[in-house]
């Protein structure tokens, strides 16, 4: 798999999200519901870590409701606050604001007792491109935001962004590059439009996807493409063949391909989760 991906790019990122951490309380590092894994970056994870952080499972309309549910709990367990959100059909997003006062409890505090009445919480929100970061900035402000964060380099002032309550967003996220060195990691990222897919050979993401719902949601997979039980089980680069020719007639690999990958954008397969929770002997 051609993934494009330099060193500069990372440390570039680390630089950026460092420097900008200086100045908050606490960061909001949001990821796709689908993907929590995937959609992270292991190495500016350490970076991230020395900070407060609310993790925000967004998408949580496109993911399946149960791996969420193991997700949010596999995440607390590991004592990490972690919220599961639909910021495209919520309009307020209260459930950030009250984790907020939750996770600085301590902070808010001590500026009770040394009596500061106006204080501001400060934070910033992370993320991997296409997770929900300009949503959900546009949502916690309660007006359409500009936000710079994606021209490095473009924002030399800081502005705070007020919300409704006493936290101030930094106006510009940090965009958290996915560090693609696993093969599975670019699929996931393709699958849910993260990444282009023009890095991965359609034909190739649509067998990844159909093995994926074959052992994850075959009811789903069979039920949709009105597929026997024979069928079903087919090795998936043979199932491929057998839905390109049911629907183009012919060998048009790509016309089938793309139309499974559209299908699974568009949930017609239904809401599902590629990264699974390890469960304790798996
Ligand atoms: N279904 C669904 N779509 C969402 C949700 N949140 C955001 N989106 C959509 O996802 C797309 C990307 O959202 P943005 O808010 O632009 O994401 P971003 O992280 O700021 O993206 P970059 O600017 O690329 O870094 C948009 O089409 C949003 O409408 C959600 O919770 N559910």
């Amino acid at each position: 798999m051609q993934i494009q991906w330099y060193p500069g790019h990372m440390n570039k990122a680390k630089n950026q999200i460092q420097d900008r951490l200086k100045l908050v309380d606490l960061v909001l590092e949001i990821r796709d519901a689908r993907l929590p894994q995937s959609s992270t970056n292991p190495v500016l994870e350490q970076i991230i870590k020395a900070k407060q952080r609310i993790i925000i499972l967004n998408k949580a309309d496109l993911a399946d409701p149960l791996m969420t549910q193991q997700w949010l709990r596999d995440l607390q367990a590991q004592q990490q606050m972690a919220l599961a959100l639909d910021a495209q059909h919520t309009n307020k997003l209260q459930v950030i604001q009250s984790a907020v006062q939750e996770l600085m409890q301590a902070k808010i505090q001590k500026y009770q007792q040394s009596g500061v009445r106006n204080y501001k919480l400060r934070a910033m929100c992370i993320g991997i491109p296409n997770v929900g970061k300009s949503t959900i900035l546009n949502k916690l402000v309660g007006k359409k935001v500009a936000v710079t964060g994606n021209k490095p380099g473009v924002t030399k002032n800081q502005n705070w962004l007020k919300t409704t309550s006493n936290l101030e967003l930094l106006d510009t996220p940090g965009v958290l590059w996915p560090k693609i060195d696993d093969e599975q990691v670019g699929y996931n990222l393709a699958l849910t439009g993260a990444i282009s897919d023009r890095l991965i050979p359609v034909q190739d993401l649509a067998v990844y996807a159909l093995e994926f719902w074959q052992h994850e949601y075959p009811d789903r997979l069979q039920t949709n493409y009105q597929l026997t039980e024979q069928e079903l089980v087919l090795p998936p680069a043979k199932l491929l063949v057998y839905l390109t020719q049911k629907w183009t007639g012919n060998d048009d690999f790509e016309r089938a391909s793309r139309r499974i990958i559209q299908d699974i954008r568009q949930g017609l397969l239904g809401q599902y989760t590629l990264d699974r929770v390890q469960v304790n002997g798996e």
